[in-house]
């Protein structure tokens, strides 16, 4: 085995430090790129002719691989949190002259990271040394075997203890002596501070990811592009109220899994399915595709039941009460369905119904009596999620296996092969009762699944295409699609009467139900025409695989009716919470109302979550990286640039975008620009939403580069010549600008319609050609700009540390600890407050006794004045992220209408003040904003300065007239932001 590498290369001690632990012998040959070593990639391990690797972090998995298969994905994602995170820190922090606070903390974050892991275990994953402790410890081998230990590494004592304990291992010893150091005294790392020489590995080390030199080709596309372009994007596709296919356009069909109605969506749910899809959606959107996005609430089976019976309140009940919820929380998450429905309709018992009875004529569906769990003590049979024990798959062994499948292993149950089963309800040991149940024959389908299988996987992502795999590893079984249950769509054959289909059965088939409630024609959609062609695209988590690759296709192929097979499923892996688990059913993580609560915009939340998809393996929220990510891609990365571009454009040529003199060096610029849009829609159009935000960050990291380089402040003040190269700078930043508008879109769309606020173009006219994708001059020479606004607000450590705090336990935990004084969301509240007045109408109606009712409405009074406080709360703390007054106008148009409806439709007060209400504080806001704005207008620093005392002096008042918070927090808030719009004055000057 021979390494190439080029001097002080860390992550070649990577590759020697796991040879020797595997006990494999290297060669190691130094030379540099020049050398013609191979592509320009170093370290490189060959471990044969036909055998090379260029990620040193693959070569450590090759060399040391993991043994225990359920930390496979653990280690995957540290490998990429190494690569994308650490290395990139620590190596800046080596080759700069002076380490800036930002940088400190940003190594101290990442260290704690590491630090909190080796508090719990004595390596990184666990008990035994992974190629991550490799990875890790030789990434940090600088300033772990070093003086500046003492500088960076003294607090963080668990790092190092394992650092010294990995140092002390022999063949680390003798790796390290081989790569040409010594724990002690390593010779070569000296030379790599300060010094801008040294090669620093590209962290991922692929191939591709090494820049090529920019073609002459490529350079004269650009410009053509840049100058032409703008006429080859399509004309916007307006969007129809009810969407149908059409014949001349690409039409994709697009779902997002439905979610249960057992409790709010945590993060997971959301980045697993809903933010997926409508990402994904708003960028078919962009492209001009007709699209439907459809989605809704699964409201039939056992989650549902169980939920019932905790709230002690019916299953009807449990789903309107969590409908609205769902309902509010994505809409605040900006989600944009075209449709968002539910399943327990008259539709999708229709549709449902007749799917089965032709199956069942097709001769697919076959009657077995089978054993099931029966509770004596509850009186009933105890179907999949009324029952817990331990997984019955030898390799798993997980205690607390769900009766329908494993939490852990992820396989399929059969209840009755439950080992140690108990009752969730009761804890009683269930008896096994016999029962007749229908079953979907997949032996019989099995030839043509696989077949269509076969073909389809190759649009899947990776997740997807590994359950299909493991499925179909064995020979198919029937499946059950009955159950003895009452919630549910019933089954419509003689002797069944009393049962109802699995939810698994009609959960995919809610899709069609929620197109058919969307349009009135699901056929239209989802059966194949020779009219047009459709394209399926199907967004979830892991654990939904099975039933969308094997039981629904293999219904609808037994159905033989041409309906759509799905094209492509981009599944992801799991979300975890911190170090845990989410959990709808027991309430752990962070959930859509607790975002909303947090005062964070939606739009930041949505840009951490796509930045943490879990695409290829199991990935990790946590509080400190959103604050980390938002702090330093958002407000120093992308808003900066954007910030800077708008402020040069509006104060040095009076608002005017100048025309462009393109020079090498711009045209350089923008075809490396080209290539990260390209990239942007390729894996877009593949599905790999994480990575193509990554290249969005790639194209304001450029932009930021670009001025840099240029400095145009500089050039004002030279020549002619000089004063024209400015100009075409900061044209080319604007147009920028306005793609990055463009390219945010799918993720942040609030953020990019500030951004068309700013630049003054019409949102709806952001366009992207997926045939050709490029920066194209969008908005032209001597368009008008308006003025430009910081985008985003730094996350402070106090507050990351607030709400790690406030979130940690599950939910039931925190309600407790709250006590009586439980806060409910705004959304909770607003869902709170519909059922509260349906319960005070129906009583009113039945009786007009006072004393019967009267109870109820004061409950309906306190909710509506605990949501006005809360409404006043959330907006406070989101002061700083306050809508232009456009937004503000049309909201207020909006709610006006909403409200003028509502009135005309009843005389009921309790139906309509809640949006009168929000009527109210919506112009509240609206004045405040104009206020703002005037003072906005005629800023200056001295009448900053001057609003500054004054604002100043009545916070002081106001705190010594009162402790109540709520009276002087919209003063102090209003002081902040006198102070914030300040600095940035003082900054642009
Ligand atoms: N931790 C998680 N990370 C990512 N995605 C997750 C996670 N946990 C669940 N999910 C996905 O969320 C949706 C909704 O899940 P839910 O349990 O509410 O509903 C269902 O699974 C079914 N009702 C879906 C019927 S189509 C789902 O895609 C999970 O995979």
């Amino acid at each position: 085995m021979k390494i190439y590498t080029n001097e002080n290369n860390t992550a070649t001690l990577k590759l020697l430090i796991a040879a020797k632990l595997a006990g494999k012998d290297v060669e190691l040959l130094k030379g540099s790129y020049e050398e013609s070593l191979g592509p320009a990639v170093l370290p490189r391990l060959e471990v044969h002719e036909e055998l090379s690797f260029f990620s040193s972090n693959a070569a450590v998995q090759y060399l040391f691989p993991v043994l225990d298969l359920t930390q496979n994905g653990q280690c995957l994602q540290m490998l990429e949190w190494e690569a994308t995170r650490l290395y990139p820190v620590v190596s800046t922090i080596l080759t700069s002259k002076s380490v800036s606070s930002e940088l400190k903390e940003a190594l101290n974050t990442l260290l704690l990271t590491v630090n909190n892991l080796l508090a719990k275990h004595q390596y990184i994953l666990g008990d035994k040394l992974s190629a991550v402790d490799i990875s890790i410890v030789s990434t940090l081998y600088p300033l772990c075997y070093t003086d500046l230990k003492e500088t960076y590494l003294k607090e963080f004592s668990n790092v190092l203890r394992w650092s010294g304990d990995i140092g002390n291992s022999k063949a680390v010893q003798e790796a390290i002596k081989q790569w040409g150091g010594s724990p002690n005294s390593p010779p070569s790392v000296p030379s790599l501070l300060g010094n801008p020489q040294v090669i620093i590995q590209t962290p991922t080390g692929s191939p591709d990811e090494v820049p090529e030199k920019i073609s002459a080709e490529e350079l004269e596309m650009a410009k053509d592009n840049f100058l032409n372009g703008i006429n080859k994007l399509q004309p916007p596709l307006k969007r129809e109220k009810v969407v149908l296919p059409v014949k001349d356009r690409k039409n994709v069909l697009i779902t997002s899994a439905l979610p249960y109605v057992n409790n709010v969506p945590h993060l997971g749910n959301i980045i697993g399915c809903v933010l997926s899809a409508d990402i994904f959606a708003r960028y078919c959107r962009l492209c001009g595709f007709n699209t439907l996005f459809v989605c809704g609430t699964d409201e039939y089976g056992t989650a549902t039941e169980t939920k019932a019976l905790e709230e002690g309140v019916t299953p009807r009940e449990i789903c309107d009460k969590y409908f609205t919820i769902h309902d509010a929380v994505y809409r605040w998450f900006n989600i944009d369905f075209d449709y968002f429905g539910r399943t327990s309709t008259e539709q999708q018992t229709r549709i449902a119904q007749d799917l089965f009875k032709k199956l069942n004529a097709n001769g697919f569906v076959s009657k077995q009596t089978v054993e099931q769990l029966y509770c004596e003590k509850c009186e009933r049979f105890l179907a999949d999620r009324f029952v817990e024990g331990t997984c019955p798959h030898p390799g798993c062994l997980y205690d607390s296996a769900r009766g329908d499948q494993c939490d852990k292993c992820g396989k399929l149950i059969n209840a009755v092969e439950l080992r140690e089963a108990r009752c969730k309800v009761c804890s009683t040991t269930p008896t096994i009762r016999n029962s007749d149940q229908l079953f979907i024959e997949l032996p019989q389908l099995e030839p043509s699944l696989r077949s269509w299988a076969s073909r389809a996987e190759v649009g899947w992502s990776g997740p997807a295409k590994a359950v299909l795999r493991a499925w179909m590893r064995d020979k198919l079984r029937c499946r059950a699609v009955t159950r003895d249950l009452k919630w549910g769509v019933p089954v419509p054959i003689t002797g069944f009467e009393n049962k109802v289909f699995y939810v698994w059965f009609d959960a995919p088939i809610g899709y069609l139900s929620i197109t058919e409630c969307a349009t009135g024609n699901y056929e239209k959609w989802w059966k194949r025409s020779p009219d047009y062609d459709v394209k399926l695209y199907q967004f979830m988590a892991k654990d939904n695989v099975p039933f969308h690759v094997i039981m629904f296709p293999a219904t609808v192929i037994g159905v033989n009716e041409g309906h759509l097979l799905v094209d492509h499923i981009y599944a992801t892996e799991y979300l975890n919470y911190e170090d845990t688990k989410f959990s709808k059913s027991r309430g752990v993580g962070v959930f859509g109302t607790d975002a909303q609560d947090t005062g964070i915009p939606s739009d930041v939340w949505r840009f951490y979550l796509a930045m943490i998809r879990p695409e290829t393996s199991d990935s990790s929220f946590s509080w400190t990286d959103l604050a980390t990510r938002n702090n330093s891609e958002l407000l120093n990365n992308l808003g900066n640039f954007c910030h800077r571009s708008l402020s040069f454009c509006h104060s040095s040529f009076t608002a005017s975008v100048p025309d462009v003199h393109l020079t090498h060096a711009d045209l350089e610029v923008i075809a490396g620009v080209n290539r990260d849009v390209e990239a942007y829609v390729q894996h877009l159009e593949r599905g790999r939403l994480r990575d193509a935000l990554r290249h969005v960050l790639r194209v304001s990291r450029a932009g930021n580069l670009y001025m840099q380089d240029t400095q145009p402040w500089a050039l004002l003040k030279g020549d002619e010549k000089d004063r024209v190269k400015a100009a075409t700078t900061i044209a080319v930043c604007c147009e920028l600008v306005a793609l990055l508008a463009a390219l945010l879109a799918p993720y942040m769309p609030d953020t990019s319609k500030r951004l068309c606020t700013q630049l003054n173009i019409d949102q709806s006219q952001l366009r992207i050609n997926p045939t050709s994708p490029c920066m194209v001059r969008f908005l032209g020479p001597g368009h008008k700009i308006n003025k430009p606004e910081p985008l985003f607000t730094k996350i402070e450590q106090q507050t990351v540390d607030e709400l790690r705090k406030k979130y940690a336990g599950t939910q039931s935990d925190r309600e407790k600890s709250n006590g009586d004084s439980k806060k409910m969301s705004v959304a909770e509240l607003e869902a709170a407050i519909t059922a509260q007045g349906e319960k005070v109408r129906k009583l009113k109606s039945s009786t007009k006794d006072k004393a019967v009712w009267q109870p109820e409405v004061d409950v309906l009074l306190a909710l509506k004045k605990q949501l006005t406080l809360t409404q006043t709360e959330t907006k406070t703390q989101t002061n700083t992220h306050t809508d232009s007054a456009a937004d503000l106008e049309k909201a207020i148009a909006e709610q006006g209408d909403k409200v003028r409806k509502l009135k005309a439709s009843t005389k009921d007060k309790s139906v309509w003040q809640p949006e009168v209400n929000k009527l109210l504080e919506l112009k509240k806001q609206l004045a405040e904003q104009t206020n703002r704005q005037t003072k906005n207008d005629t800023t200056s620093v001295e009448t900053l300065e001057k609003a500054i005392a004054e604002q100043g002096d009545k916070v002081r008042k106001l705190k010594a007239s009162t402790k109540d918070k709520s009276v002087w927090q919209p003063e102090v808030n209003v002081l902040l932001d006198l102070k914030k719009q300040l600095t940035a004055l003082q900054a642009n000057k």
